[in-house]
């Protein structure tokens, strides 16, 4: 575990959460876009060093009632849903006009945390953020508020955030707040608080230093951080809290600015491994000599190399892979159910759609979602 906190210059995969307070002016409802065009600056820069970036954001219900005219103060769910079905489409577009001048092409995902506990659901979102980001685009992201089935709860995007992190492979998390980091008490009722530069694990003094948030305007507080910290870091994603309130806040972090870091537990590939490697196999694929070799060269496992298929399982289940003779190689997290797999083994990859009747997968289990 490092000692030193690490460093954003340092992010290969970055995401950074942004709270409706910092996008949305409270007093007009109005989008605050100087600070936007700000925040794009920062972003269009670390693209430009080949860092991928996906953007965590709330705000469509704060701009979403101000179009529909809806009273200050607390909405009942149904009015938040449509108000975030309204301001989701303003919030998405201000992204897309901020980005586009440096280049940068933006995507919409709208997800539940709910998408991030189902496997197969799981395995669909991280695919489609996998082929974004090859793509070079920053995915907008926020919770799906008009079919998510719990109360909108301010400060869910801490948690979202944290749960995208683990789903992208991210190694840095940034959310970005009104606080400049985790102090050891509430700093707007504790004059004496001090901040914390680095937190190398989450013990109960840490966790018991985060309060609610003070003021009414104010919404998960330090709690949801503390919980977000949980999820990246043992994910392998380090994670800092920032002040967002600044023109250019990530370039204020980079730079050394006040902050508080939380270090990750080894690297986000180590952390997925154990995560799969501790599942229970479903079923088991027999795989011949060739599939093997390309196995250990580190290759994903195509159908052509499945012998045959023992158990019945669904899409995103483990199994385990056993070689020619019989031993354990490892497992992983399968593409296609036992029945799909059945008729696709052996056979080769652009066989798929003709023999199933429907594009799928080109391979059974990808090298990223297999331990050996
Ligand atoms: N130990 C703590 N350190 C820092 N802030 C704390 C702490 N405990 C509670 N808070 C409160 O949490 C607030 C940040 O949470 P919140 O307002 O929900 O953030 P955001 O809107 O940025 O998501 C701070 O402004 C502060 O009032
Ligand atoms: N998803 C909702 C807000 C959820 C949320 O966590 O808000 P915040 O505490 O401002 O990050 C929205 O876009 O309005």
């Amino acid at each position: 575990m490092p000692q030193h906190a690490p460093s954003l210059t340092e992010a290969r995969r970055l995401v950074v959460k942004i709270g409706s307070a910092l996008l949305v002016d409270a007093a007009s409802g109005r989008l605050r876009s100087d600070w936007l065009k700000a925040l794009a600056l920062d972003v269009a820069e670390a693209k430009s060093r080949g860092v991928d970036v996906v953007l965590v954001s709330s705000g469509s219900i704060a701009l979403g009632r101000r179009v529909l005219g809806l009273p200050a103060g607390a909405l009942a769910l149904e009015q938040s849903q449509a108000a975030a079905a309204v301001g989701q489409i303003q919030l998405a577009r201000a992204y897309e006009e901020a980005l586009a001048p440096h280049g940068v092409t933006t995507a919409q995902v709208l997800v539940t945390l709910e998408d991030t506990e189902d496997r197969r659901r799981y395995l669909n979102t991280r695919a489609t953020m996998e082929t974004l980001l090859a793509l070079g685009t920053v995915p907008i992201v926020n919770e799906n508020d008009t079919v998510a089935t719990d109360e909108i709860r301010y400060g869910d995007n801490d948690r979202l955030a944290a749960q995208v992190a683990i789903t992208v492979g991210a190694d840095q998390l940034v959310l970005l707040s009104d606080v400049d980091g985790l102090y050891t008490a509430n700093p707007q009722s504790d004059p004496s608080a001090r901040r914390l530069e680095l937190v190398t694990a989450i013990t109960p003094e840490i966790a018991a230093m985060a309060g609610d948030p003070v003021s009414g305007l104010s919404k998960g507080g330090m709690k949801t951080k503390i919980t977000a910290a949980r999820t990246a870091t043992a994910g392998g994603c380090a994670m800092v809290i920032a002040a967002g309130d600044t023109l250019h806040p990530l370039l204020a972090i980079a730079e050394g600015g006040p902050c508080t870091w939380f270090a990750a537990h080894g690297d986000p590939q180590a952390a997925r491994k154990r995560w799969i490697a501790a599942m229970k196999a479903r079923g088991i694929l027999h795989i011949d000599a060739g599939a093997v070799a390309a196995l250990q060269a580190g290759k994903s496992l195509l159908p052509a190399g499945v012998v045959s298929v023992e158990d019945r399982f669904g899409r995103g289940d483990a199994v385990a892979i056993h070689g020619p003779d019989g031993a354990l190689l490892g497992q992983g997290l399968v593409r296609y159910t036992s029945g799909e797999a059945q008729a696709i083994r052996g056979q080769h990859t652009d066989k798929i759609a003709e023999i199933l009747g429907y594009p799928g997968r080109s391979v059974l289990i990808h090298r990223d979602d297999m331990v050996l």
